[in-house]
């Protein structure tokens, strides 16, 4: 029996499309040859035109899969996606510090790129002061920065001084995803800031695509599929950009409008 596949978890919410959320972060974790064990906090239903409802699981159901999952599995790494309200991030919170579930990356998702709302605005304190904290790797997009760190964002300095202020939140690692928009854009810049205060950007070309669903899901996965494999926090996130890249550059052809990317991508 071959035990090389480091067992790691998402705690997020499923797309119906298979584009974004959990799915893409199983995906990921499998593309990263880890094993994907998953804890549900929502449901969308969506397609590639957008969300069209949207429910929330309960929390007693929440706790039960937490449960299940302590008692069987040695989970090495796990992620935070889509977690719709305080109630749900308050119960992530709680099972997360009540189980030994490794280091944690926490994708504070707020809003698809598409514009539909994933987390409650009433929430966002909660995500500051009760998740964030517990944060080893927080991957914000550019809105979620700005959100978060309470400034507007027009510039590289703008930026490297977001990334200090969600460092002081209690993140140890910070990944901002740049600002990317459709004419405007050639280049797509990410910053990231270390534990050690070490920083650097990674830059990119921009690509003219719709297939682009899943992007942030499918990076903070490979962070965190790279970190229950023993790689550097560094070399994880180099990695995790270098995949979604690929994946975003290699179109495959799946739904009419804003598709997934490509995870089988080389
Ligand atoms: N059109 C694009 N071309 C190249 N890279 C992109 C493009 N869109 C997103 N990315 C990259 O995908 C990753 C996820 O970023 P982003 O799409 O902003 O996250 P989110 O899905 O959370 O909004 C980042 O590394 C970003 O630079
Ligand atoms: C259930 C669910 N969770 C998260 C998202 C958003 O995914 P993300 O990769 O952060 O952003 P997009 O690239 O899809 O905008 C989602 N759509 N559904």
């Amino acid at each position: 029996m071959t035990n090389d596949f480091p067992q790691v978890l998402t705690i997020a919410g499923s797309d119906s499309d298979g584009s974004a959320g959990m799915q893409a972060d199983l995906h990921t974790f499998f593309m990263h040859h880890t094993y994907g064990a998953s804890v549900i906090t929502a449901c969308v239903a969506g397609n590639s035109f957008g969300i069209h409802d949207s429910v929330s699981m309960p929390v007693s159901f929440i706790d039960n899969e937490f449960k299940d999952l302590a008692e069987d599995f040695k989970i090495l790494a796990c992620k935070t996606g889509m977690l719709a309200d305080a109630e749900l991030i308050n119960t992530v919170v709680k099972n997360y510090k009540q189980y030994d579930f490794g280091p944690l990356v926490v994708d504070p998702v707020i809003m698809t790129k598409h514009g539909n709302m994933l987390l409650e605005q009433a929430a966002y304190d909660t995500l500051k002061t009760e998740l964030i904290p517990l944060a080893t790797v927080l991957t914000p997009n550019f809105y979620e920065a700005q959100k978060l760190a309470d400034m507007e964002i027009n510039s590289d300095d703008d930026t490297m001084e977001a990334a200090k202020r969600l460092r002081a939140l209690g993140a140890k690692n910070v990944i901002i995803k740049g600002k990317h928009v459709a004419g405007e854009t050639d280049v797509v810049k990410d910053y990231v800031l270390l534990e050690s205060g070490k920083d650097f950007w990674i830059e990119g070309p921009y690509y003219h695509t719709e297939h682009k669903n899943g992007t942030g899901d499918s990076l903070s996965a490979a962070i965190t599929a790279e970190i229950a494999k023993g790689t550097s926090i560094e070399e994880a996130i180099r990695i995790a950009d270098d995949y979604v890249d690929k994946a975003i550059k290699n179109e495959i052809e799946v739904a009419h409008k804003f598709g997934p990317i490509n995870h089988w991508a080389k």
